[in-house]
Formats: structure tokens, sequence, C-alpha cells
């Protein structure tokens, strides 16, 4: 289908464009979309192979989407998967939210170092480099070998962010300086030849912060949000919901009237307020791939919760990202509703780390190859 590109008679390639680092991180400036001409060449040459018309269901929309962020059809299979996962600690895991301990936190850094932890596992299985980054972890991490830690600690802005439902998460600065260093992050990555991104997270607790920013940006009460994370009981249920509609109504009072739909937050300050540094720098990240056209695997919740405040950033920034799969948390489905994302996967996963997106891996590159290499109907002896 190259053919039907532009051709030029400059033997000389197009530089691609350098995109600067964010600076003002409330206009991230103008995001291009995908190629909607090679999503169309795309879509035309599913139509012609050799299958009945749309048998490969989901599979031609994964292709038509890759091939409109790489500019090609076919697409190529994504070889050069970089997935980050971002770690933090949360102040309100201190107050009965998750079923489990912080200590858990820095215990699954090291798991996830000594490539033992979910995420690591399905990397190493479907070649995907993994990095872990403590951004805002509570411990010293003083367990890893020195050369290690230096890795995982050379992005570290903070230590645990404040309880949500009683104190701002962080500073706006602090914010704004979270959201640059992930746009940084994602330079990096991408410079170091990655071809698709994974943002993936850890921290015990994420999931009540993560509900509450979903809440805050769909205008939502924390009983349509609120799930059980690491798996909470009914009575734990009842108490994080609590929690995060405390939070809700703290931000109402301090921040103005801009909860439930009265008007467009500010997403910097939703951030602040409800959210975390860790959580911070991973939406730096999802919007530094779109600002840079990589396209981007989403994973759970808070990865949706993520891409939602992308969204209010910079609306177009969400043509780059396809949904992994679909949680058992009820925000990550509202949050893929209202950004129009079909998941890839619903296996009932509630992992975290990034492993939702690297089990979808797999069908990601199936659809890349089906279009590049299936014969067409009118290569038929009919
Ligand atoms: C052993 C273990 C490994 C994990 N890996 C990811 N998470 C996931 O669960 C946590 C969020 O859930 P909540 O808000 O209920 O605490 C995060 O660490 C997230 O990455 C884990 C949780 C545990 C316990
Ligand atoms: O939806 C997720 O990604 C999730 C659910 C529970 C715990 N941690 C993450």
């Amino acid at each position: 289908m190259g053919q039907d590109r532009p051709v030029s008679n400059d033997p000389t390639p197009p530089l691609p464009a350098i995109v600067p680092d964010l600076t003002d991180v409330r206009r991230p400036g103008p995001v291009p979309v995908p190629d909607v001409r090679v999503v169309e060449q795309a879509r035309a040459r599913l139509a012609a192979l050799a299958q009945p018309a749309g048998a490969l269901g989901r599979l031609e929309d994964l292709a038509a989407w890759l091939a409109g962020c790489q500019g090609t059809v076919p697409p190529r299979p994504p070889q050069r998967i970089h997935a980050v996962v971002f770690a933090g600690d949360h102040g309100v895991a201190e107050h009965g939210v998750s079923a489990y301990p912080r200590a858990v936190t820095p215990a699954m850094v090291h798991t996830l170092v000594t490539g033992r932890a979910g995420a690591a596992v399905l990397a190493r299985q479907h070649g995907v480099a993994l990095r872990v980054l403590d951004i805002s972890v509570d411990d010293d991490l003083t367990g890893l070998p020195d050369a290690v830690r230096q890795q995982v600690q050379a992005h570290k802005l903070t230590r645990s962010s404040g309880a949500i439902q009683l104190t701002d998460a962080m500073p706006v600065p602090l914010a704004e300086a979270a959201l640059r260093l992930g746009d940084r992050i994602a330079a990096q990555e991408i410079a170091a030849g990655a071809d698709l991104l994974i943002a993936g997270e850890l921290g015990i607790g994420n999931t009540t912060p993560a509900a509450a920013l979903v809440a805050l940006l769909l205008g939502l009460p924390a009983a349509e949000v609120t799930g059980r994370g690491t798996g909470v009981d009914d009575a734990g249920l009842a108490h994080k919901q609590q929690v995060v509609q405390q939070a809700l109504d703290r931000f109402s009072r301090e921040h103005g009237d801009a909860v439930h739909g009265a008007g467009p937050v500010d997403p910097v300050l939703a951030l602040a307020a409800l959210g975390g540094p860790d959580l911070a720098v991973g939406v730096g990240f999802l919007l530094g791939a779109a600002r840079r056209g990589v396209p981007v695997l989403l994973d759970g919740l808070i990865s949706l919760a993520q891409a939602l405040v992308v969204q209010a950033l910079a609306s177009t920034a969400v043509a780059w990202f396809a949904a992994g799969h679909r949680s058992t948390e009820p925000a990550q489905s509202l949050a893929l509703d209202k950004l129009g994302l079909v998941p890839v996967l619903d296996l009932g996963m509630r992992l975290g780390e990034g492993t939702g997106a690297l089990a979808a891996v797999p069908v990601l590159r199936s659809a890349a190859l089906v279009l590049g290499e299936m014969a067409l109907l009118s290569d038929l002896q009919l």
C-alpha cells in the first residue's frame, strides 16, 4: 500500500520533528493524531484480505490503529516495547484502604528488580524491556545492591504522598515537576528505540487515589468508582468508599466547586490534590509518548486514571492509546468508556504493575502480522 503515499524526488527523508521537552504542563502544545489516511489504507487492505469481510474482528481495529500510529501499511509488529513501572507510596495506605501493608511496596520493587514479579515474568516472555523507577517510595531500598539501587532511584522525587482525604497529595509545583519528569522519561525510552510504551505502577494504596481521580474527572460519586483493589472485604470496601468520598468532598471544599461536573477540573490541581508524584510521573510519561507519536498500551485502573488526566491536558493524545485489558475495578471500566476504548483482553485480572498491558502484547503483534502476511482475496484461485 506504500505506493499510495506521496512520492518525493528528494532522496533525503525528512528528519522526524524534534519534540521539545514539556515546559508549561498545562499547555503541552498540539498533540498530532495518528495518520488518518494510513488508517484508511489499512482498512482497505483489511477489507481485501483472504477472509470473510470483518472476520478478524477486533484484530482489525488494532492493526488499523497501529498502522496509523506508525504511518505505514502494513504496520511492523512492535519489537522494541519498553515498560516502565513507576513506584510510590501513598499516605492514604495508613488508613485501612488496602488488604496489604505498605511494606509490600519496597518488597515488590525488589521482586520486580529480581525478575520474579508478575510484570517481570510477562515482560520476559514477550521480550519487553522493563524498568522500575522509585518515584516516591518511603523505604530507602537499602536491600538492593548499590548499582541497582542507584538506577531504581535515579529519578526519585520524594517520599510518600499525603493522605488525600485529609490533605493534598503534594504541592502543585511538585505535580508539575513530576509531569515534566514523566515526559522526559518517555523521551529517553523513545530515543533508546522504543516503538511502543507501557506505564506500569506499584504502590500499596494506589487504587484509592486512582479511583478518586476518576470520580473527580467523570463527576461521579465514590460509590460508583470504588473497587476492592488488592481485595478488601465488604466492610473494607464500605470504608474505602467513605475515604474516597471524603477526599472528593475535601477537594470541593478546598479547591472550589469544580467537582461533580460543575466545570472542567484543572488536571494538574487534580493530580496534586488527589493523585501522587508516582501517578503524575506516569501521566507525563503517557503524554510524552503521545506528543512524540509513539503508541501506548494502557493497563489497569491506575493507567486509565492517568489516561483520563492526559485527555484533560491534551484531548488528542488519547488517539495514541490502546487498552490492553479490562480490570475488575469499576473505575477502570468507567474510564475506558469515557475514552471510547475497547480493551484487548478481559481476563478478570487485577494485579496492576503493567501486567494487563503486557499480556495483550502478543495479540497486538498478531494484529500487525496478519495485516502484513495474509493473502488477499484476489490471490485466491477461484
Ligand atoms: C503482593 C502484591 C503485589 C502487587 N503487585 C501489584 N499490586 C497492586 O496492588 C496495589 C494497589 O492495590 P491497593 O490499593 O488495594 O493497595 C499496588 O501495589 C498495585 O501495583 C500488588 C499488590 C500486592 C499485595
Ligand atoms: O486495575 C488494576 O490495575 C489494579 C487493581 C487492583 C490492584 N492494583 C491494580
